[in-house]
Order: structure tokens, then sequence, then C-alpha cells
């Protein structure tokens, strides 16, 4: 095993020898299994950390290190220890929690046994993870020329796969991780030596890692897991054969899952496998850049498009629409029918506060659904089931009254049944205090529990059972603590003492007997506590193994609530922003009527947001596809870029936007380069990050994707920054043809015609001295860049405000004299009303452009006759025609 471990084994004390006690020798050998993890090794109330263990735990957790004999230790407290063992999953840690499994006798040592492995990815209690994002664990595996990757939530059941081509690492690996976020990820050891895919997780800090022996990947074995998983004899129905590559990563990450949690999975009864082609391509960076699902100043979700729209009112919606967020649809129809849902509720007041005031009942059914399948779960859990699926079913019912589909709910109301009938209340989440399983549900328990608590009766009843039965008036059933229970029968009546009775001991006065009835009582009696324990945790097993033999359907219904919960909360805030339905078709339209930023408007006083439009078509009939936007500093262009591309990401999740009117032509990649971020961790600096996005940009797009585009070229010299802005835009008006919007601050590219360009700017009012920013979009192109008046907003000394103004000035002088270099003489001399295509010289070459385009056609997408045109442009490109 490949993770970097703590080397297990006795400190040498000082003398060179080693702690060597029966307790020790255990530890050692339970430590040689769980070389890899921290050893929670359990001593009376503490668990007990030793040696290697010891000293690296103290540090992290802050914990005193002692020594026992010459051996480091550290210790915590059973009942304190999940606050620890959370702390340590966060710092990567896997914990190996070791039991003892019998009772100290104060002879021989304690039995003890390792009853779980918790690592970050295999997590299943609520106190390791988080509530509102998946716990997912992943697994990369690359074998020939390709690479399989799977990830399972353990706790939710959902299990993913995808592949892609080795030669797509960098994109699809980075795209993968940060769109699934794993907190623990599988490798095999090969992987080691892999430049790109090392860098990717060391870009991603909060991974834990451990890496396998490649013989583990193993094709076949995973294969024959996976169906034995499913219960199937083949994975046709997913999509996946022997030799696809998602299969030993996935069959791996089950027998990980089995080894470290110690349980069997049933929940996990299939897998989704998917290509990127089904969903909106959208790189980690363009991501990460709209801040959809988290901000970029502190990763949380504040700030972020969730947190607008993320109304929800359970966790599995959360998750829910945390996963439509990431995973914007393609297909009109799927979008379609979203739409259609959310609109039900839109247009239906009643049924929304309905479903608001019900789903705020419904806790996590999903990680219920897991626990109970997994054994985890206690009675309390079982009681949130039942109060979830009673919700449930009255939503359900409610539902189906107003045309919203119909559901199955007797096997809901089955489960809640049994669990209402068979557990207490309010019972106790452990077995001690006899508070689980209901009175009336086993006749066994009833009786241990009339026992334990009618001890008295029972024996007043057999006593005058007795009586009756000898005829002996004054027979006592008497207690002491050495003899325990017997009967006394005065000296006179002994001789009227029937056969059963058993002579114990004989007084002055009397005589003491027991009978084997009395024996019976008291041997009960004595063992109704333990009883009660006993039976109530087998009762519970089987009530709990009864529910959880139902999982795919309780995870069924987890999932239908959670599609509730996201279709009425988008429907809840389209209501409450005045978001309406766009209309979304396979076209090449994006055309937008008073669009707002989403996110911007929510946290702007109400009424402050200036709405804009937007018209880009990339039809190829004579409408602009490309918008160039110029306007001044603070005037709104950033915001305006980002709007767009959220609403088309809004309308693609199924969403309605904000807008008064929208009409979406379905993109298949939304590419966002804005701002520049320098990565000195990648050794890269910020041109040459903004560089490598663009060149992406310009590899990946298609006539079907929206670019968004900003300040491109800006982090260099002006000339060359002018220069690329001006080539990049002529591959995207002459090669891509894709809807795009570019900002820029170069006023010379408004230079550039072209009959798919449309010149767009902010507006602006000048009062005097004032600058008032309208945040208007209209046509045209700015004509200053108020960059001065802006440094002033943001506090820059008036002298130096002062001077740059006189620079400014004599710039602009010695520009209409020519005896001053400025920025604009650099650009090449631009005849009037040029063809783009042939006034400047491209970025790239035409056998380039050729390759380009060859490398990213989609063949799956084309028809022939589309395929013939465009070998034939490919052929006037290259003969020069
Ligand atoms: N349509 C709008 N209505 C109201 N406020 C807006 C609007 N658009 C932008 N703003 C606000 O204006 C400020 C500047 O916006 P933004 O960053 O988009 O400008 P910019 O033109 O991209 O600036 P720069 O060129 O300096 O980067 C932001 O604080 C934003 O909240």
């Amino acid at each position: 095993m490949g993770k970097d471990s703590v080397v297990a084994g006795c400190v040498p004390s000082k003398s060179g020898s080693m702690e060597d006690t029966p307790l020790m020798r255990q530890y050692q050998e339970m430590k040689e299994t769980y070389k890899d993890e921290v050893l929670f090794f359990r001593v009376g109330d503490f668990y007990e950390m030793f040696n290697d263990d010891a000293v690296e735990i103290s540090r992290l957790l802050n914990l005193t290190l002692t020594h026992r004999g010459s051996q480091p230790m550290c210790g915590i407290p059973y009942h304190a220890s999940k606050r620890y063992i959370a702390r340590l999953l966060r710092c990567g840690k896997r914990v190996a929690v070791c039991e003892q499994v019998s009772e100290p006798t104060g002879k021989g040592l304690t039995e003890r046994k390792v009853v779980e492995v918790i690592t970050p990815g295999t997590a299943v209690d609520g106190d390791y993870i988080e509530g509102v994002a998946n716990n997912f664990l992943a697994c990369l595996f690359v074998r020939g020329q390709s690479a399989g990757f799977a990830f399972v939530d353990v706790t939710t059941a959902d299990f993913f796969a995808t592949s892609w081509s080795v030669s797509d690492m960098e994109e699809s690996f980075s795209k993968e991780l940060g769109r699934a976020h794993p907190r623990e990820l599988i490798l095999p050891e090969s992987l080691r030596r892999n430049d790109t895919v090392q860098r990717l997780i060391s870009l991603d800090g909060g991974i834990a890692c451990s890496y396998y022996p490649d013989w583990n990947f193993d094709a076949e074995k995973s294969f024959g897991r996976l169906c034995a998983q499913f219960g199937t004899k083949n994975l046709k129905s997913f999509s996946l054969s022997e030799l696809s590559p998602e299969v030993p990563p996935a069959g791996f990450l089950l027998d990980y899952v089995q080894k470290m949690t110690i349980t069997a999975t049933p929940h996990i009864n299939s897998i989704k496998v998917y290509k990127d082609s089904q969903f909106v391509m959208m790189d980690d960076s363009s991501r990460r850049n709209l801040e959809i699902v988290a901000n970029l100043r502190d990763g949380s979700a504040q700030f972020s498009l969730l947190e607008v729209i993320a109304r929800t009112r359970t966790a599995m919606g959360r998750r829910l629409l945390r996963s439509w967020l990431l995973y914007p649809l393609r297909s009109v129809g799927d979008i379609k029918m979203r739409q259609d849902d959310v609109s039900f509720f839109f247009g239906n007041g009643g049924m929304r506060d309905d479903a608001e005031s019900l789903l705020s009942s419904i806790l996590d059914v999903e990680r219920l659904a897991g626990r109970i399948a997994m054994e985890r779960a206690h009675a309390k859990d079982l009681q949130a089931l039942r109060a979830s699926l009673d919700a449930w079913i009255r939503m359900a019912e409610k539902l189906s009254a107003a045309g919203f589909g119909t559901f199955e709910l007797e096997k809901a109301r089955e489960i809640s049944a049994l669990i209402s009938s068979s557990i207490e209340e309010d019972p106790s989440t452990t077995f001690g205090d006899g508070r689980v399983v209901k009175a009336g549900w086993s006749s066994e328990l009833d009786g241990y529990r009339d026992m334990q608590e009618n001890a008295g009766r029972i024996l007043e009843e057999y006593a005058a059972e007795e009586q009756r039965l000898t005829g002996i008036q004054n027979l006592r059933i008497k207690v002491n603590s050495i003899s325990g229970y017997y009967i006394e029968i005065t000296r006179g009546k002994v001789s009227q003492v029937p056969p059963h009775f058993i002579m114990r001991r004989s007084l002055t006065n009397s005589d003491r007997f027991t009978t084997p009835r009395l024996q019976e009582i008291e041997r009960q009696m004595n063992e109704a506590a333990s009883r009660i324990v006993e039976t109530e945790r087998a009762l519970f097993a089987e009530i709990r193994a009864k529910i959880a033999a139902e999982s795919s359907y309780i995870l069924s219904v987890a999932h239908k609530i959670a599609y509730v919960d996201v279709v009425s909360a988008l429907a809840s805030s389209a209501v409450l922003n005045r978001w309406v339905r766009p209309v979304v078709d396979d076209g090449d339209v994006f055309r937008v009527v008073g669009g707002r930023h989403p996110v911007v408007e929510a946290h702007l006083p109400s009424g402050e947001f200036v709405p804009n439009d937007i018209v880009v078509s990339s039809a190829g009939d004579g409408s602009a596809s490309f918008g160039l936007i110029t306007g001044p500093n603070m005037a709104g262009k950033s915001t305006y870029l980002r709007q767009n591309a959220l609403l088309a990401l809004m309308a693609q999740i199924g969403s309605y936007v904000p807008a008064e009117e929208a009409h979406v032509g379905v993109v298949d990649r939304i590419f966002c380069r804005v701002g520049a971020s320098d990565n000195l961790a990648r050794g890269e600096s910020t041109f040459l990050v903004e560089m490598t996005e663009t060149a992406y940009i310009l590899r990946g797009a298609t006539r079907k994707s929206l670019v968004i585009m900003d300040e491109v070229g800006r982090g260099t010299s002006t000339e060359d920054g002018l220069s690329i802005a001006w080539a990049v835009s002529e591959y995207l008006l002459n090669t891509i043809q894709c809807k795009t919007l570019f900002a820029t601050h170069y006023h010379e590219l408004t230079r550039m015609v072209h009959p798919s360009l449309k010149l767009m700017c902010m507006d602006v009012l000048e009062d005097g001295d004032k600058v008032v920013f309208l945040r208007k979009m209209k046509e045209g192109a700015s004509e200053n860049s108020y960059g001065i008046h802006v440094a002033s907003l943001a506090g820059i000394p008036q002298t130096v405000i002062k001077r740059a103004s006189e620079i400014l000035s004599s710039l602009q002088d010695s520009a209409g004299s020519g005896s001053c270099r400025i920025e604009t003489s650099t650009v090449p001399d631009v005849p009037p009303n040029p063809r783009l295509s042939v006034t400047m010289p491209g970025l790239f070459s035409d056998e380039e452009i050729v390759l380009e385009e060859i490398l990213s056609v989609d063949t799956d997408e084309i028809t022939p006759k589309q395929a013939l045109q465009i070998i034939e442009r490919w052929k006037s490109a290259l003969s020069g025609t």
C-alpha cells in the first residue's frame, strides 16, 4: 500500500528495550494490519494512540503527549472521539477504530477488534460529512490510451463514472476534480509518475490521496465485483463492458468501501456512466470564474449563483441543485421537462407553500437510507425516516391531486406503519435504558419488561398461588443478599410442604425453601435487564433489516423529494426575483430583453440593478455573433458578460432566468475568460495563464459555444496585447463563428468591421467634472476609459491623479502631432470597412487552423453534407483560394 505511512513498531526505550506487555503486543499486532491508519486503541474509557501515531496526532489535535513506559502515547475520552475524528478527517487522515469486544474480567487480556476504518471519502456518520454537498470518494485509473474515473458517495449511493482519452488528461481530470470535488482520491502507483495528474492533485490541496499497486485494478475482477454488487449478469444496462475504462476504478471503489466500512453497501445498486458531451462543457477555470457554486474569494457558497437560487428546503434538494448547476443539460427535451415542472409550481402558489412547509419537515432521507442499509442507523434515524415518509405521503397525495404525476406510496405507508408500531416515538439511540422497541411489538420483550417492572407483583401472585395449593396461609416469599429469594414456612406448617419444595435452610422457627418456579422467576428477574438490552438489539436489527430491504424504494423516494424540492425552489426564486421562463431550442440565437445579473441584483438595493438586452446569433445568416464591448472602467462590462453566461446556464438547467424575455438556443460549451490571476503555484505568470486559457478556448469552442472574454491581452505590452486581442477576435469571428461577448479597453479594436461583429458600449453621462455610470448597454463604441476618474474614486492621491491627467493630455496632444509615440500609433493601419480575415495576419497559420478544426470537429454531431462543406473549406484555406 502506497500511502506515505508511518512506520509501525515499538519505539526503543533509552535502554534499547521495547515496552513489552500483553496490551502493547496486542496493539502492535493490530498496528501491523493498519499501518496507514491512525489506530484509535480503546482502553477503558479512552482511545489511546502510541508511538508515531501519538507523536503526529498529539501535534495535529493539540493533545498532551505522555509516555507509557518508554513509548510516546496520547489519548482522548471515547465520548468525545467524534469531534477529534472529524478534525483528523479534515486533515486527510484515516482512522481505524479498535474497540474492546469482550467485557474486561480483570483476568487476562480484553479482546479487541477494529470495527471500522473511517476515511475522508468513506465516512458515513453525520458528524464527519457536510450535509449540503456530496461526500465523494474517487478513483482514477489509466489503461492504454484511456483514463477511467469513478466516484461514489457511500452515504447517498450516488455512483458515477466517466472516461476520457489520456491526451485530454489536463482538461478532463481538472474538470472532473473541480466538479465532483472528492474528499478522497485513490490512484494506482503508476500515476505517481504522471506529472499532469500530480500537478492537478497538488493544486487541489484538500484531497486525501492513497496509492495502490496497479494489479489491484484488474478489469475482469472489477467487472465481476460490479455485477455482484448490482445483481446483474453483465453491465450492459449501465453501458459498460469489461473493456470499458470506467470498470477498473469503479470496481476498485466498491472493494475499498467494503474494506474500510467493514459492512456491505447494498444500497449502492447502480452506476451512472456519463459522457461529458451530455452536458454543457465548462472547464474548471470558467466554472470558477462564473462563481456558480462557490465564490472566488474564499471558496464558500456566499455570493455564488447557488446561494441566490438555493431556496431548497432539504439537504437532498440542495445537493441535487448543486449538481444541476455543475451539469447543465444540452437536450432541449430534458430542459423543457424540467421547465414544465418549474412552471407547475410557478403558477400554483398554494402548492408552492404546501411543498415548502412539508419539505421543511423532511430530513435527509438519502443519507438515512444509506445508514439503514449499512446497519449504522439507530432508532432515532428510523423515526426520522418515518416522519419524512409521512410528510412525503402527504405531499405526494397533494401533488397527484393537482396533476403533478403519480407516486407509488404503498410501500412508504408500510414502512411508516412498521416503524410506528415497532419503535418508541422518542427512542434512545443506545440500548442501555430499554427505550427503543415499543411495548406490544414482541411478547418476549414485553415479558422481560414486565418481569423487571412488576417483579413484586409476580412474586406476590406466585406466593398466593402456592398458599392456595398448599393451604399454608402464612407462606411468604422473602429475599436476602446471601440466599436470594426463598419461601419461608413456619415450623408448624412444615408437614404440609409439597414435594416440589426444595429445602434451603432450617432455622429455629421456620424453614426456607425454594421451588423450580421460584428459581426460574429469580433467574428471569436477574436476567431481565440484560435480556431487555439483547432482545431490543435483536428486534431492532430485524426491523432495520426489513427496512434496509427496501433501500432502493427509499432512495427512489429520496430522489423524488429532492426533485420536487429543486423545481419548487426554482419556482419560488423565479416568483420572488421576477424571473421568466426562457424559450429554449436548438437554434443559434441568444436573445435577452431586460437581463439582470442574478447575484449582483440580489445584493443591490431593490430596483438599483440596471437591466440590459442582448442579441447574438451564430446562425451565420448575417446577424451578429460577436459583441465587442467597450466602455469605461467601472461601467459594468464584466457584470454584463457574466450575467449573460449565467443566464444561458440557468436556462439550460431548466430554471427561469432574470429577464423580461429570453430566447436561448442551447449552447454546447460555455467559456469564461475573465480577469487574470497569477498561478505562481503552477509556475505560470498572469499573462501565461491568460494565454493558456485563451488557447484552450480557441481549440475547444465550436459554433454552438458561448464565449465570454474580458480584457484579453491586457497582461502584456499594449502592442502585443492589442495584436493578440485582434487576432483572437478574428479567429472567433471567421473560424469558430460562435456566440461571443468580448470586452476590451483597446479602443482600437472598434475599428474592426465584420458582418458578424457589432459594437456595444456601456453608456456614461459626463456632467462637468463628474462621470455618472448609467450601466446601460447601447450600440456603438465608447470614447473614453475614464480610468483616471476611477483611480480617483479608488483614493489615489490627488497629486498623482493631477499628474496622470497632465500626462494623458500631453500624450493625446502628441498623438495628434505625431511627435510622441503613443499606444494607438502601433496599431496597423486599417483600411476603411475591410473584411477582417484579410486585414490582419492571424495568430495561427492556415495549416494550424485547419489542424485545430480537424481535432475539434465532433463527428457525432455533423451531417455528411456538413462534413463535405467543411472539407471544401479546408481545401480552399490550404490552397489559399
Ligand atoms: N447593470 C448594473 N446595474 C447596477 N450596477 C451594476 C450594473 N453592472 C455593474 N454594476 C456595478 O458596477 C460595478 C462595476 O461593474 P463591473 O466590474 O462590471 O465594471 P467593468 O466595466 O467591468 O469595470 P472594469 O473595466 O474596471 O473592470 C460593480 O460594483 C457592479 O456591482
